[in-house]
Formats: structure tokens, C-alpha cells, sequence
């Protein structure tokens, strides 16, 4: 069945604008929702432990901000966009006491409830307005006048209006302007992890490194083979986010083309299939999420390793030497906006 897509003209910002919007976070999508809501007319508060690092940068940006608890306790929707293995703990200790019948929780990723990890009171709306891109690119669409799709899902619906209200807080954000697609909590959150995991960010470092490291045990220079397996990479997406793989296939050399479609099978095969739904079948009965929440608990060794090792990897230094003559290459992805 096809999904509902809204845009601007489906979402009233004046619902939002009417609402006093606590932002528990201030990273990658924090700051983004925070600043976005903030530039679109609406009144918005940052949630955010005494001594956290982040606190400086929202007061820097001008917002106000307060311990989780105290934000909680003063908006009427509550939206939880810290890291998703710390939001079990802030929803008991900070925002459960403050959740009081007639507020909305909203999510920007359904982990928590699609595992039940949160289990909110049935008289308070929930709700998720899920940016699909990385919260940097949410905020830097939205300055320029465009916009990252977002999907958009209601897990209770007690005031009878929870769609509306993330409609309008999407369009606060930008989101409208590109797309929302309604979802459900299990829908957003199985093809998020999977997407992730599988495609986007598991899948694509992968084969950069794996491509890069074929080039360079072979001989090749590092210089050459950064180029070709990852900074050409984003060339290639453009065209296929343009006008998808056909327009990508249009654009390349018929060389480039032939090789395409002979040994890209080769490379992602049915091994590789099977081993993507192994990776979504421990999604869906919950064990990846059961490790992640394991990990975490166990203060991130494993993580932390896995860090430690990617940063480590010889593409790293041959691209930071790179980009260092790239003047174009200008928008470090370390200040709020
Ligand atoms: N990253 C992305 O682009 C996307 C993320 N999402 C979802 O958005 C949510 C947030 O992820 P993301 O933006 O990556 O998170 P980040 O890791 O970038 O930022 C986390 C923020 O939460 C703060 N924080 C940490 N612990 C607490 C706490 N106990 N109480 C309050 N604040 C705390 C951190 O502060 P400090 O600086 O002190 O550590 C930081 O400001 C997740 O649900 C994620 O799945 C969805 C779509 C895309
Ligand atoms: C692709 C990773 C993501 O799901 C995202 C930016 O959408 C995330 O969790 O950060
Ligand atoms: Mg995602
Ligand atoms: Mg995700």
C-alpha cells in the first residue's frame, strides 16, 4: 500500500507555534530541531544535564536551557533526541514525573518504543517526526530555504490531534517542504536501523574501505584509490539522488556502465543478501537492540574499540591530507548549524 506523503500546505505551523516545545538534546538533531523550531516562531527550551558539553553551544545559539526535569515540567511537547541508549533513563528520572495527561513525547527515531523501553502513560499523545538525513543536513536544508523528508508516525493518539501536531512540528523543522511520509514506530524504526546498518552507513564504509584497501595492498597509490572508492563516491550519489541509478547509468562512460551491471552482482551477491536479512531478522525479533542496550550498559567496550579502529584506518589520514587542499570542501561538521 502506498504511504501518505504531506506538505506545507497539509501542516499548520500556528499548532506548534501555540505550544511550548522542550528539546532534550543538542547534537546532531537537537540543535537542528532546536534552531529550526526557534527561526519558524516557536517557543523552545533545551534539556540538558548540569556540566553537559553541550550546553554552551545552545546558550551560545541563545536558547534557554534547563535540566531535563525543568524543561519537562515547563513545555507541553516533550521531543527526546539524546543518544537513543540514554533516553530509558531520562524518561524515568526526568520526563515520566513531568508527563502529565493532555502533553505530547515525541521521538526522532522509535527505538524505545518499538522495543518497549519506554512505556508512556495512555493519556499523553505519542509521537515521531523522524528526519530521514543527518541532523546537520536537517539544519543546513532548512537555512537554505529547503528541506530534509521526514517520516512521521502516532504510537497514542489521547488529545485526538497528535497528527496535526507532528505535521506542524515537521514543518517547524523544514521537513514539509520535502515530503512527510506517514509511518508507523515499528515501520520507521525496522527500515531506519536496517537502512543504516545494511546500506548506509555499515554498508557504504565497507565497501569504501574494503575498495580502498583492494587498490592499495595491490600497489596503488593512497592518493588515487581515496579518490576513486570515496571521494568520488559522493559524486556518483548526486546523480542517483538527482534522478536516481538510471540517471547515474545515463551520466557514467558505457565502460563504466558494462562493468556496472557484470561485476557489481559479483560484488554484492546472494551471500550478501542472505547476510542483510540475517542483519534484518535481528531487528526484527529484537536481538540487535537487546546488544546495543547491553553494550551500552557495560560502559561501550566493544564500541569504543570499534571507534578506535575505524579512526585508525589508512583512508583516514590520506583524506584528511586531501581535504586539506580542498577550499571547497568548508563546512566542518563540529559547530551547531
Ligand atoms: N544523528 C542523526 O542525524 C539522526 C538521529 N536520529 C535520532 O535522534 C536522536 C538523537 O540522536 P543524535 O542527534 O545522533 O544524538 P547525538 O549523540 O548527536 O547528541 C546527543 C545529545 O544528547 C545529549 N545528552 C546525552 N546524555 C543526555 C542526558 N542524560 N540528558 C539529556 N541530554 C543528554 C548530549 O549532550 P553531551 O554533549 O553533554 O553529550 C547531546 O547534546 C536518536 O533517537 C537518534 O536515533 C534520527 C535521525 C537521524
Ligand atoms: C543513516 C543514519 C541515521 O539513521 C540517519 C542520519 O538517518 C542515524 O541514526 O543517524
Ligand atoms: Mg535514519
Ligand atoms: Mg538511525
Amino acid at each position: 500500500m502506498a504511504a501518505e506523503v504531506f506538505y506545507d500546505d497539509d501542516a499548520d505551523l500556528g499548532i506548534i507555534q501555540g505550544k511550548k516545545v522542550a528539546v532534550i538534546g543538542y547534537g546532531s538533531q537537537g540543535h537542528a530541531h532546536a534552531l529550526s523550531l526557534r527561526d519558524s516562531g516557536v517557543e523552545v527550551r533545551i534539556g540538558l544535564p548540569e556540566g553537559s558539553k553541550s550546553r554552551p553551544k545552545a546558550q551560545e545559539q541563545g536558547l534557554t536551557v534547563g535540566t531535563p526535569a525543568e524543561v519537562s515540567a515547563w513545555a507541553d511537547v516533550i521531543m527526546l533526541l539524546a543518544p537513543d541508549t540514554a533516553q530509558r533513563k531520562i524518561y524515568a528520572e526526568s520526563i515520566a514525573p513531568n508527563l502529565t495527561a493532555g502533553k505530547a513525547l515525541f521521538f526522532g527515531h522509535g527505538l524505545n518504543i518499538r522495543y518497549g523501553l519506554i512505556e508512556p502513560p495512555a493519556d499523553v499523545d505519542v509521537a515521531m517526526v523522524a528526519p530521514k538525513g543527518p541532523g546537520h543536513l536537517v539544519r543546513r536544508q532548512y537555512v537554505d530555504g529547503k528541506g530534509v523528508p521526514c517520516l512521521v508516525a502516532v504510537e497514542q493518539d489521547a488529545s485526538g490531534n497528535a497528527l496535526a501536531l507532528a505535521l506542524s512540528y515537521a514543518k517547524g523543522i523544514g521537513g514539509s517542504r520535502a515530503g512527510v511520509i506517514s509511518t508507523t514506530f515499528k515501520e520507521e524504526t525496522e527500515t531506519d536501523l536496517f537502512g543504516e546498518q545494511a546500506v548506509l552507513c555499515g554498508g557504504a564504509s565497507a565497501l569504501v574501505q574494503t575498495g580502498f584497501e583492494v587498490l592499495t595492498e595491490a600497489g596503488y597509490a593512497p592518493e588515487v584509490a581515496y579518490f576513486e572508492c570515496l571521494h568520488e563516491l559522493k559524486l556518483i550519489v548526486d546523480l542517483m539522488y538527482e534522478g536516481g541509478i538510471a540517471r547515474m547509468r545515463y551520466s557514467v562512460s558505457d565502460t563504466a556502465e558494462y562493468g556496472d551491471y557484470t561485476r557489481g552482482p559479483r560484488v554484492i551477491d546472494e551471500r550478501v543478501k542472505d547476510e542483510m536479512r540475517r542483519i534484518l531478522g535481528e531487528i526484527q525479533d529484537g536481538s540487535f537492540a537487546r546488544e546495543l542496550i547491553a553494550e551500552d550498559d557495560a560502559g561501550r567496550p566493544n564500541f569504543n574499540k570499534y571507534r578506535e579502529q575505524g579512526a585508525a584506518h589508512p583512508i583516514e589520514d590520506t583524506g584528511k591530507k586531501l581535504r586539506a587542499m580542498m577550499s571547497w570542501v568548508d563546512r566542518p561538521i563540529t559547530e551547531t548549524a
